[in-house]
């Protein structure tokens, strides 16, 4: 049931409210930014106070306010979180520290800076339920507990310039002349009572706290309206801020909102409050401001001292100056009451009177009717106009535009073009690496293809020179084999020859002297001389032979046996011959011979023998000879095998070398090749590209151009109409009051006029004193460091009202 009832009533339409990020065109145009909630103390301050600090030390008056709900960190704007937290080196302030602590310090610091002779003052003031209090009292502190003190209220004072002082927080020593004061204010929250839920006392705090706000509102509503009167007296705080609301005062108001939902609608009123102040128009004739005021510093810097005296003295002057204006201004009342009378006694002046008044009452008619039409007329001239406006605004809106359009397309052509030579120069360097890269390979591969070589080379030559040294062992081992080996052939040959030697010698002395004494036996006898020949040629032979047997066995052999032959043959033919003689010689010689035949048998074998182990030895040393020259051959072929190889590797490694440096040589062509036509691609890329944008900004300065002579052509039109319609009206207008208008026919009886010696108002005017600023400005004029002595002064004009007590 509820919910039906719930679902009659509807439902209101949501709102949501969005805010985007800057776009690109507020961010180069450098659209301001409202201080969002990560903005810290120190943007604000730099941003909105700085500024302001720096002209209250030029020596204007200036104020800093804080305005909205509660809650929405006023107070944290003004006075920030600094108690709790620690300044940091070189004196600076906590992050947290707000607009007065910072001020302060710039002021300070600004001041020492310029080694000035300065005194700053500072004014400390609580306005609370429509009671001001002095919070730097000392005798309220130390007295009693902060809830119970009495507090002492201190009266509103008029300095007779329009301004307004708190009595005693004044500062005394008027002596010190240049000077500029800050106000910074911290305001009641802005929040409705009902809304507050304050009740009984607090509501009527909440209700004082309120008109102080109200009659602020209403101040500000009468500053933008231009309303005649200002209710800047309805409450303190707009008295006391009168100055900043207006006249020289310049005024900051920081408006504080909240990010909740729950909070819009005080929001949105504060935002309101805000948009109304900021049309208020500074101005020197308007002034003023004020509300629960909770803090404001003032501050006074001496640029240049002036004594009293002088200005009692100057002053003085003034008052003479007055003095006689005044009397002037006397004698013209006295000279104007003279005229009046005259004029009162002449009766013809009384009837042109009636007759003017008749005749203005009758001109008045005519201005009157004049006005009407004269209003029609402009009002169709102010739609013509307007019309004539709304076009202009739209060539210049369709201008805009265009001009739009040709930016973006200026900057996407930019960005595009940025972009193609970026792709441009990365391409180059991409190509230039690469062909970097070939180099790096071709040089490396080079490197590595000589360290090759040449350790090929060396381990040849190690291998050359292993192998020799091998062979030079076997070879020595060979010759040394053969040595020996001949050695022992030789050795066994010289054994060989004694053995020979020997047996032959025992052999022939036994065959000597067996035959010896068988000749002697056997031819004591017969013959002794045959017998001594034949044993001479035996020996003869036997020494032949041994001797031949020397030189060569087998030839040795066959002469022996040969000679043995025909030893035997001669003996035959000598036995024969002595057959008869020596038959018993005959039979021991043929047993001699037989012996010798066994003997010369036993020599050959022995000899054969002999030989034999000869051959053999020859025969291992022809082996041997062999074996080495087979050696060697092998040497020689596995050196020669080795250095086709070597050869051949080396060729090898020269010919990839070779084939890697024309490769490398290949792939450097093709890299410049590639890197060419890319170059010559992306030249003609950007040709094209410059040439489209060029089309392009053409065709956008064209659509300028035609939007511009459009709006040029509805001028002229607007102009040729205007100056007929003008023309038109002011002929219509004049012939009218021509028409209409009535002249005064003179009489002939009005009195001659006279020229009383009466000063003019202007004269009077220009005697009239000029404002206490001015005056001021005129004195320090005259009254500078440089010229205090020299100069003349001039007058001033206008008497200082005292101070005058309103509450
Ligand atoms: N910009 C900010 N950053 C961080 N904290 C903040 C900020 N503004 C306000 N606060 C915090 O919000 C709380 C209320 O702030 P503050 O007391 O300054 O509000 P106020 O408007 O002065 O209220 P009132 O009108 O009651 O005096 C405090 O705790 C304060 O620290």
């Amino acid at each position: 049931m509820s919910a039906r009832h719930e679902k009659e009533k509807g439902v209101n339409v949501q709102v949501l409210l969005r805010c985007r990020p800057f776009s690109d065109d507020e961010l180069r145009n450098n659209a301001p930014q409202v201080f969002g909630p990560s903005a810290e103390q120190k943007d604000l301050y730099e941003q909105a106070v700085v500024p302001i600090v720096n002209e209250v030390l030029e020596g204007f008056n200036c104020t800093i306010f804080a305005y909205g709900q509660t809650g929405t960190g006023k107070t944290y704007t003004m006075e920030g979180e600094c108690k709790r937290s620690k300044s940091g080196p070189n004196g600076e302030l906590p992050p947290g520290a707000g607009v007065i602590p910072r001020a302060v310090k710039q002021i300070f610091d600004t001041l020492e800076g310029q080694n000035a002779e300065y005194s700053v003052k500072v004014t400390f003031l609580e306005l609370y339920n429509e009671e001001i209090t002095d919070l730097l009292a000392p005798d309220e502190i130390s007295k009693v507990a902060l809830e119970d003190k009495q507090k002492k209220q201190l009266p509103l004072m008029e300095d007779g310039k329009g301004g307004v002082l708190v009595e005693e927080a004044t500062p005394e020593g008027e002596e010190l002349i240049k000077c500029g004061k800050l106000n910074l204010v911290d305001l009641a929250g802005s929040e409705n009572i009902s809304r507050s839920g304050a009740r009984e006392g607090r509501a009527r705090e909440a209700g004082e706290i309120n008109k102080s706000l109200l009659t602020l509102g209403r101040v500000i509503n009468a500053l933008v309206e231009h309303l005649g009167h200002v209710p800047y007296r309805d409450s303190k705080l707009t008295r006391l801020l009168r100055d900043s609301l207006g006249g020289r005062t310049k005024t900051c108001i920081i408006a504080t909102v909240s990010p909740a939902v729950h909070c819009l609608e005080e929001t949105l009123s504060t935002l309101d409050y805000a948009h109304r102040a900021k049309n208020i128009k500074i101005s020197q004739s308007d002034i003023l401001y004020g509300n629960s005021l909770h803090m404001s510093l003032h501050y006074i810097l001496v640029n240049q001292k002036m004594m009293k005296s002088t200005l009692i003295k100057d002053l003085y002057g003034e008052i003479e100056r007055l003095k006689a204006e005044n009397a002037l201004a006397h004698q013209a009342c006295v000279l104007q009451s003279d005229l009046e009378k005259a004029l009162q006694d002449n009766a013809s002046l009384f009837q042109k009177i009636g007759r003017e008044d008749k005749l203005n009452a009758d001109n008045r008619a005519l201005v009157t009717n004049f006005q009407m039409e004269l209003s029609q007329q402009v009002g169709s001239l102010q739609n013509m106009v307007a019309s004539s406006m709304s076009k202009q605004d739209e060539h210049l809106q369709c201008v805009k535009k265009l001009c739009h359009s040709f930016l973006d397309i200026h900057d996407k052509a930019v960005k595009d073009m940025k972009k193609k030579l970026t792709t441009s120069r990365a391409l180059y360097i991409s190509h230039i690496e690469a062909v970097q890269n070939v180099v790096r390979l071709h040089k490396a591969s080079s490197i590595a293809g000589l360290e090759e070589i040449s350790s090929l080379a060396s381990s040849n030559a190690q291998s050359i020179e292993d192998y020799l040294d091998l062979e030079a062992g076997q070879a020595a081992s060979i010759f040394d084999d053969l040595q020996s080996t001949l050695s022992a052939h030789q050795g066994e040959m010289a054994l060989f020859a004694r053995d020979l030697r020997q047996n032959d010698a025992a052999q022939a002395d036994e065959i000597q002297l067996k035959s010896i004494t068988d000749f002697q036996k056997a031819y004591e006898e017969q013959s002794k001389s045959d017998a001594e020949k034949l044993v001479a040629d035996i020996s003869n032979l036997v020494s032949n032979h041994i001797q031949r047997q020397k030189e060569l066995v087998d030839a040795r052999l066959v002469d022996l046996r040969e000679t043995a032959i025909g030893n035997k043959a001669n003996l035959d033919v000598r036995a024969s011959s002595m057959e008869g003689i020596t038959t018993d010689a005959k039979r021991k010689w043929q047993e001699f011979s037989m012996q010798a035949e066994n003997d010369a048998k036993d020599c050959a074998d022995y000899s054969a023998v002999k030989h034999c182990r000869m051959e053999l030895l020859l025969q291992q040393c022809l082996t041997t000879s062999e074996s080495a020259f087979k050696h060697w051959k092998r040497t020689c072929e596995s050196v020669n095998d080795m250095g086709r190889k070597h050869v051949s590797s080396l060729m090898s490694l020269t010919r990839n070398a070779s084939d890697s440096i024309e490769q490398h040589d290949v792939e450097i062509g093709s890299a410049r090749v590639a890197a060419e036509q890319d170059v010559a691609r992306n030249g003609d890329d950007f040709l094209e590209h410059i040439d489209n944008v060029s089309e392009q900004e053409q065709g956008s300065v064209s659509g300028i151009l035609q939007a511009v002579n459009a709006h040029a052509d509805t001028l002229e039109k607007f102009r040729e109409d205007h100056s007929g319609q003008s023309s038109a009206i002011e002929g219509k207008a004049l012939e009218t009051f021509q028409q209409q208008y009535m002249d005064c026919e003179p009489t002939g009886t009005t009195p001659v006029r006279c020229e009383p010696d009466i000063p003019s108002k202007g004269m009077i005017e220009s005697l009239r004193a000029m404002p206490m600023e001015t005056l001021l400005e005129e004195f320090r004029e005259n009254n500078s460091y440089e010229s205090f002595e020299v100069k003349e002064l001039k007058p001033s004009l206008i008497p200082r009202s005292p101070l005058v007590q309103l509450n």
